[in-house]
């Protein structure tokens, strides 16, 4: 590892420097509750706090060198002080050097975009497992190097945990990293200084407002990451999506198109749609996948192109796509011996609820009931909560508004903010349970026999974060119990 300063500093437009620059450091902490003897601190401004608050707090803990936007009024003897513009950016290039740069060592594919994400990028990792590749992924349900799994706590990490995932990959000799790039990464530089081999765009839909504040930031934080690519990169985008060429506007990198509509350099069709899976006609070959649902041929056609511009063979992609179920807790489908089919999902925007109830809608057979289950996380975008009500409704014979992850705040208040969004001839349609198991459970009695019970917005989720303590609970399990006792 990387760990004198002037080293860890190469590519860091320093403002003002005090101090030595000879210093060797043990480690880069940018959160002063973890700092130690010999540590680089980084002062970040953040959403909460400003890092620059708990300079001295990081010294008295033994911090030997400090880089910040401001420098503090008391400047310490034997303590290097580093004035940048932007600790945030520099922060994302000193983790970098600080693991050598493992970006420029493997493959890096980032994903971004609303929804799909984690479809995306799961697809691709198992793709390149199946066809021999060690690789690695970072995504929302977990970390992974070959097979390895590495719990995850956010969608893309922070940069020093990046780059230290990075570095083991390289060490296990992987060729290629899938990596999901979250909206708050760009916004918060987690990425800054790595090194992609190429950017997919998956769609803009509504998320994250509480945030990004405007629909107009939210779309600049996306861009911002096809911005960096560099002329080396591909970049890949859905020609079908409102912004999907906005994102490519100002890259460097080589333009690619993906879409089932317009004009593209990658394209597909869908044959048909069934819950068994899809048969898509992809650039003239048909073939079956066992995804599900028409905004899963986006995600296979994504997968497709990358691989191709990754210089794969293209039938022994398909043949291995074909094979591939994707990430866990994404339209996932099971049968009780009675015949209600149940249906977990992660969707959680307004736009991933229209498609998995739209998906639903083509593929049933007419007649069936489709009981929707769903809630709005706490501490998040308020202003999607009642038009993900409101899409529910419209889409389903029966919704159950519940709790999802409250966090902070009282599941009451957000499930009233999602009641605004019923309209008066759907109230009868919909009820709420605050308590989700029992939200769960009230679905299941109420469904006969070929009805679809929707259980939507927790995915993957093993737990239910109420009042910040995270209690075990997983979707599928608590709707797999119940299915067998009703029938
Ligand atoms: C809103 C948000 O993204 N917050 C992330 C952010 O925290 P922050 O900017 O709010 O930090 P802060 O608390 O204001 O503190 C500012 C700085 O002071 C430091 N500090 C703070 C207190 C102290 O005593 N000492 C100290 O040094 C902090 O370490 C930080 O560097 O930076 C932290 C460190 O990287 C993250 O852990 C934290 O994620 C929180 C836990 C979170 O829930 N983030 C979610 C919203 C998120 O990032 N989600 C996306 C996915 C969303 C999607 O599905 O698309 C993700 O990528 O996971
Ligand atoms: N291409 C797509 N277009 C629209 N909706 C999608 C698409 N792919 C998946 N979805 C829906 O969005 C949900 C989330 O999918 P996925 O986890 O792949 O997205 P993500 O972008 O990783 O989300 P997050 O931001 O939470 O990490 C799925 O459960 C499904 O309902
Ligand atoms: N990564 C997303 C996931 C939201 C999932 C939903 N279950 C919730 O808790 O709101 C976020 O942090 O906004
Ligand atoms: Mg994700």
């Amino acid at each position: 590892m990387m760990n004198i300063l002037k080293d860890l500093l190469y590519g860091v437009s320093l403002k003002k420097v005090i101090g030595s620059t000879e210093l060797e450091v043990e480690a880069i902490c940018f959160d002063s509750r973890k700092a130690a003897p010999g540590v680089l601190f980084v002062a970040v401004r953040g959403t909460e706090s400003d890092g620059h608050a708990f300079i001295e707090k990081a010294i008295d803990l033994g911090a030997a060198a400090i880089l910040c936007e401001e420098l503090p009024l008391n400047i310490r003897e034997n303590i290097s002080y580093f004035l940048v513009e932007n600790s945030a950016k520099a922060l994302g290039i000193i983790a970098s050097n600080f693991y050598n740069k493992p970006s420029a060592k493997l493959k890096l594919v980032g994903v971004t975009g609303t929804n799909g994400k984690t479809t995306i990028a799961t697809l691709l990792f198992q793709l390149f497992r199946d066809l021999g590749y060690k690789t690695g992924l970072l995504s929302t349900v977990q970390n992974q190097i070959n097979d390895l799994i590495i719990p995850a706590t956010h969608t893309t990490p922070d940069p020093v945990a990046l780059n230290r995932l990075l570095s083991d990959m390289v060490e296990s000799g992987c060729d290629y990293c899938f990596m999901e790039v979250s909206s708050h990464a760009v916004a918060q530089s987690r990425t800054e200084g790595l090194e992609f081999a190429g950017g997919i765009f998956t769609n803009l839909t509504h998320d994250h407002l509480d945030f990004h504040k405007t629909f107009d930031s939210y779309l600049k934080a996306k861009k911002g990451f096809f911005d960096r690519l560099d002329n080396k990169a591909f970049a890949l985008t859905n020609v079908d999506d409102k912004n999907g060429m906005v994102m490519l506007q100002n890259t460097k990198a080589h333009k690619k198109t993906y879409g089932l509509k317009n004009i593209a350099d990658f394209k597909a069709k869908i044959i048909e749609n069934h819950f068994s899976g899809l048969l898509l006609n992809i650039e003239n070959e048909e073939v079956w996948f066992k995804m599900v649902g028409s905004f899963n041929a986006y995600n296979l056609l994504a997968v497709y192109a990358a691989a191709l511009l990754l210089e794969q063979d293209r039938l022994k992609v398909l043949t291995s796509l074909s094979r591939l179920s994707g990430a866990e807790g994404r339209f996932d489908y099971m049968i009780s011996p009675s015949g209600i089919i149940g249906i977990v999902d992660y969707a959680h925007t307004p736009d991933a609820v229209q498609n998995v109830l739209s998906t639903i809608q083509d593929i049933r057979k007419g007649t069936e009931q489709v009981i929707t289950v769903i809630g709005c996380g706490g501490d998040r975008d308020k202003t999607k909560r009642p038009i993900m009500a409101q899409v529910a409704c419209d889409w389903s014979n029966k919704v159950i508004l519940t709790s999802d992850n409250p966090r902070t705040e009282v599941p009451e208040q957000i499930i009233r903010d999602m009641e605004a969004g019923v309209m008066p001839q759907n109230k009868r349609k919909a009820l709420s349970i605050t308590d989700r198991k029992e939200a769960i459970r009230t679905a299941c009695h109420l469904a006969k026999p070929g009805d679809i019970i929707v259980v939507a917005g927790k995915g993957h989720e093993k737990y239910q974060d109420i009042g910040g303590v995270k209690l075990p609970f997983d979707d599928k399990e608590i709707l797999t119990e119940f299915l067998n006792l009703v029938s």
